[in-house]
């Protein structure tokens, strides 16, 4: 649906005298119908890139393609045709605030020169959808942030646009609203089939809606994959610092690393050795079974550290740090079946 290709933005330092890469060689790839998300730190590139795909930002080389078509090869005249497809919404809304919020919705159709007859027929369907059929006369400055934003996504889909694209449109929204309005994202996407590209700092935003994700820094693509994958196992130390508290469980707090550099040290009451891992799993394969299982199987006991379970659209994942205890072969073949049972198993006995 969206081709991003070699995608390269410069602009001149403050002194002139060299180059800065607000975006460098990007390619990124977004399926129909696909709710995908773009996420970094600030400066990372994200709206520029964004920005990229209706050409509201013309990149300085790299090519876009909508829908099958190069933008960027693009007449002024075809161009403004292409961009109707592509819907926009903000953090700050952008609305009229001398029109009331039909006359906001209705505003792209205006400029389109359509009659006020066809304007209404596709203005109050649109209101009734984003739920502000009776706030219609109202004016900006008398709306709560939400219903602003249900005004910039009616505005947004006015014109039966393919791609919606969101600027961080839930970040000036308190928590109950954001997720009101990642319903509604939600709705349209699968009512509507909207392919919908979000660019975002929550990363409770990403979990929530998002089928998949690029992590950006620095004007790259430093990671790409499914948002369950990356946020299971985030490979980029950028991605890890992000996903903050979503992996607290996988750092192991510095008040306890000498206790447990104590504890491997010795031996349990059996005088077997203690071997420290961290295992990561995802949806059916809960540990608890699996590791039960091992421990009966090779006669091994253990104890957990620290665990934490998440949840990404409707599937769990998580991590389990832990101490097992038992003579070196049965540890090891213990760590055999883990792994056959789909359950990813670092040994940290090394590391701490
Ligand atoms: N017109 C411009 N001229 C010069 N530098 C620019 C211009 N537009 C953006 N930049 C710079 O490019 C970099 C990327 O900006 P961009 O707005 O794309 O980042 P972002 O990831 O969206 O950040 P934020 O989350 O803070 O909005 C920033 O360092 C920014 O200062």
């Amino acid at each position: 649906m969206i081709e991003l290709q070699h995608i390269t933005q410069e602009y001149d330092t403050a002194d002139g005298k060299d180059k800065f890469f607000a975006c460098k060689d990007v390619n990124v790839s977004i399926k129909p119908g696909e709710i995908f998300g773009i996420i970094g730190r600030s400066g990372a590139g994200k709206s520029t890139l964004v920005r990229c795909i209706n050409l509201l930002n013309r990149p300085t080389s790299g090519t876009v393609i909508v829908d099958g078509k190069d933008l960027t090869k693009m007449s002024d005249e075809e161009l403004r045709k292409e961009r109707r497809q592509i819907g926009m919404i903000f953090q700050h809304f952008n609305l009229l605030s001398s029109r009331t919020v039909f006359d906001n919705v209705a505003l792209p159709l205006e400029l389109a020169g359509v009659s006020k007859a066809d304007i209404r027929k596709k203005v109050e369907p649109l209101l009734e959808l984003v739920g502000l059929t009776e706030h219609a006369n109202k004016y900006p400055s008398q709306l709560s942030g939400g219903q602003k934003q249900r005004v910039g996504i009616a505005r947004a889909l006015s014109s039966d646009p393919k791609i919606l694209l969101s600027d961080e449109a839930t970040s000036a929204l308190d928590p109950e609203t954001t997720q009101a309005t990642l319903q509604l994202l939600k709705k349209i996407n699968q009512e509507l089939g909207l392919t919908i590209v979000m660019i975002t700092h929550e990363m409770d935003v990403v979990k929530q809606i998002c089928h998949r994700v690029v992590v950006m820094n620095k004007g790259q693509v430093i990671e790409e994959g499914s948002v369950l994958d990356v946020f299971r196992d985030p490979k980029h130390e950028v991605t890890q610092a992000m996903l903050g508290t979503a992996l607290a469980a996988r750092t192991i707090p510095a008040s306890m690393k000498e206790k447990i550099q104590k504890l491997m040290r010795g031996t349990d009451s059996k005088g077997r050795p203690m071997h420290l891992l961290r295992l990561t799993f995802v949806g059916s394969n809960t540990t608890e079974p699996v590791l039960s299982a091992a421990c009966h199987k090779y006669d091994l006991d253990f104890n957990i550290l620290l665990g934490q379970v998440d949840e990404v659209q409707g599937e769990s994942y998580g991590t389990l740090t832990l101490v097992m205890m038992g003579e070196k072969d049965d540890y090891q073949a213990a760590v055999e079946f883990i792994k056959a049972n789909n359950v990813k198993v670092e040994e940290l006995s090394d590391v701490i």
